[in-house]
């Protein structure tokens, strides 16, 4: 698939108090964008929203539309998301499943990892209390005041964020605690969750994360096995935990039931992997290779593996990170996911494993460490194509 760079125009939600949350508002599509039906330009009052303020967007892409709110004026565009149509192209045969410990295995992940970037894990060892406690943790911590909430914030670059993603400008309907995976509940913060649960669900998802970065060493044929576990492995690494948490969005209430809103706009994330777990409200989506967007079905009972920005430089390109995203869709049940980030020690060289390389075969990537990535990845936008300034 070509990858675009993406050039994502931002809008703010506005915002504003409950004078505004009762105002009728009118959406009407834009007329480049669109192809909602007829019936999503339609009056709808925009109840008050979780925590006060309305605000909802995203980025523009080709499966998504903007729409203008009219009024009032200084309120100005949210992003709708169509469902992914059929389309053309062989059909989707759905998300592979790999049990780690079946024979077998490492040629299934990097067959997953080659033709989806993306699986999920059967038998992953995760318990299911742990994650059970987590959840409900994080639950109870999104249902406290929104003052209480933005006093573990903001996520810049750890803690509570609502609404906003990132520095530059980008939004969603969500709201989300990033923690550093090894500081349990985080320092200097109010802690949000309890250590304890964020050290045994974080325990059990990195050895998930270990298992799977074997597979994909052996599968390759890479020696030794623990050639890239190990590099997300020591003190230095850097592994973060997100738990995301998607109210259902009230504007959607009077929309037909084929609108969504941007709940985490396509990216691909920069790490080596991510182990994802979500509860089972739907809304995760992935890019195939061809550029059609296909829906993930949620298992709570899984655990799911997105390929990251940094394991398609050290394979040279072989595995390609995939993009994805989160669209919220009129449902009364939030969505609520949790996240662990394994990437690498700040001063690790990013340079394709030697293996990977034919001979006389050249890097497609300039040399970089994990530290000049993550710095870079943290001025580009959601959507942006972060290794491109990379590719040699
Ligand atoms: C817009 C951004 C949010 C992000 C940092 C960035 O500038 C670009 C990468 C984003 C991402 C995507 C995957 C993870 O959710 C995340 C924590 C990460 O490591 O990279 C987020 C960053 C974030 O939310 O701060
Ligand atoms: O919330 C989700 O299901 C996915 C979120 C995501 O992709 C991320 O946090 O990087
Ligand atoms: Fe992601």
């Amino acid at each position: 698939m070509q990858r675009r760079s993406l050039h994502p125009r931002s809008f703010r939600i506005a915002a504003s108090g409950p004078a505004a949350a009762a105002l009728p508002y009118i959406y009407e599509p834009r007329t480049e964008a669109l192809h909602l039906p007829p019936t999503c330009t339609t009056r709808a009052r925009a109840d008050q929203p979780y925590g006060g303020a309305l605000f909802l967007g995203g980025t523009t892409n080709p499966g998504s539309t903007m729409v203008v709110l009219a009024k009032p004026p200084a309120l100005d565009q949210i992003s709708l998301v169509r469902s992914p149509e059929p389309g053309a192209g062989p059909p989707f045969p759905g998300v592979p499943a790999v049990d780690l410990s079946a024979p077998g295995a490492a040629l299934a992940v990097v067959d997953a990892c080659e033709r989806f970037g993306f699986f999920k894990v059967v038998n992953h060892g995760v318990p299911a209390g742990v994650a059970d406690r987590l959840e409900a943790e994080a639950v109870a911590f999104f249902a406290r005041p929104q003052a209480e909430k933005d006093a573990s914030g903001p996520a810049d670059p750890l803690g509570y964020g609502c609404k906003r993603i990132g520095r530059n400008g980008d939004t969603g309907w969500l709201e989300y605690l990033l923690l550093a995976a090894d500081q349990g509940a985080g320092a200097s913060l109010p802690a949000p969750l309890s250590g304890d649960a964020v050290s045994e669900y974080v325990g059990a998802v990195r050895g998930v994360a270990a298992s799977v970065l074997e597979a994909v060493a052996e599968g390759l044929g890479v020696a030794p096995r623990d050639a890239l576990s190990r590099m997300v492995a020591g003190a230095a690494s850097d592994r973060a935990l997100r738990v995301n948490h998607y109210p259902p969005c009230p504007l959607l209430q009077r929309l037909p039931d084929s609108c969504s809103v941007t709940g985490f706009g396509e990216h691909t994330d920069p790490q080596l992997v991510s182990v994802l777990r979500s509860n089972d409200t739907a809304g995760l989506q992935l890019a195939l290779r061809d550029g059609r967007w296909v829906p993930v079905p949620p298992d709570r009972d899984a655990v799911f593996v997105i390929v990251g920005d940094s394991l398609e430089v050290l394979t040279n390109g072989r595995l390609k990170s995939v993009r994805h995203r989160v669209v919220v869709a009129n449902s009364r049940k939030p969505r609520v996911s949790m996240i662990y980030f394994a990437g690498p020690a700040p001063a690790q060289r990013m340079a394709p494993l030697p293996e990977l390389l034919g001979r006389g075969e050249q890097g497609l990537y300039r040399d970089f460490t994990w530290g000049d990535y993550k710095k870079a990845a943290y001025r580009t936008r959601l959507g942006d194509n972060r290794l491109d300034p990379f590719r040699v």
